[in-house]
């Protein structure tokens, strides 16, 4: 029998709970170690073969991706994978627009990215993230341009929360781990 050789760890950083979820789910299907972030020391990163890190999205930025970005020269012969999750919808611009401000050039070579839908609930949001995504309505609101289709469902989310978590959505990147 062919010994398993590729150690994955899957390390995540999430406030709300949707990138934590993600992350079971691939840490269950590649039969990886899990970790929360914090609980993670880039020491413990060099025993692995695959280190994915999933955070989700703030202000463009994935929480968490320092673990990888600054220690970057230390790790960049291992396999590196990040998923970043959040509301925006998964398209070609918003995709390139979260790579480009999180990676320098010799990153984007290296790191696979994948992004993943989260959930959003207004009322749940701690007060700080409340003031920012109230700063972002009113923005909205006082656009003079029409809103598009994803600028008007993510005002409706304001009253009605919203959930893409989805078990299939994490399919490409176990498959990615696994090839
Ligand atoms: C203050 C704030 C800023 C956010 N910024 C972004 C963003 O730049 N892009 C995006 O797609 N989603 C953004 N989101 C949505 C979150 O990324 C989304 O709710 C995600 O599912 C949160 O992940 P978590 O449940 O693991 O915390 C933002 C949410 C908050 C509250």
């Amino acid at each position: 029998m062919k010994e398993q050789t590729n150690k994955t760890i899957v390390i995540y950083k999430s406030k709300y709970g949707s990138t934590k979820q993600y992350a079971k789910w691939i840490a269950q299907e590649v039969k990886g170690d899990l970790f929360e972030n914090s609980e993670v020391d880039v020491s413990d990163l060099q025993d692995y073969d695959n280190i994915v890190l999933g955070g989700s999205l703030h202000a463009v930025g994935i929480k968490g991706v320092k673990v990888l970005t600054e220690n970057f020269d230390r790790l960049k012969d291992k396999q590196l994978i990040v998923f970043a999750v959040g509301c925006s919808p998964a398209t070609e611009d918003v995709i390139n627009h979260i790579i480009n401000h999180n990676f320098i050039e010799k990153m984007k070579e290296k790191i696979k990215f994948f992004y993943l839908r989260g959930a959003f609930n207004y009322k749940k949001l701690s007060l700080i993230d409340k003031l920012m995504m109230l700063a972002l309505k009113f923005k909205l609101k006082m656009q003079k341009e029409a809103l598009d289709e994803d600028a008007k469902r993510l005002l409706d989310s304001y009253d009605n929360p919203i959930d893409w978590t989805d078990k299939e959505a994490i399919a490409p990147i176990v498959e990615y781990i696994n090839r």
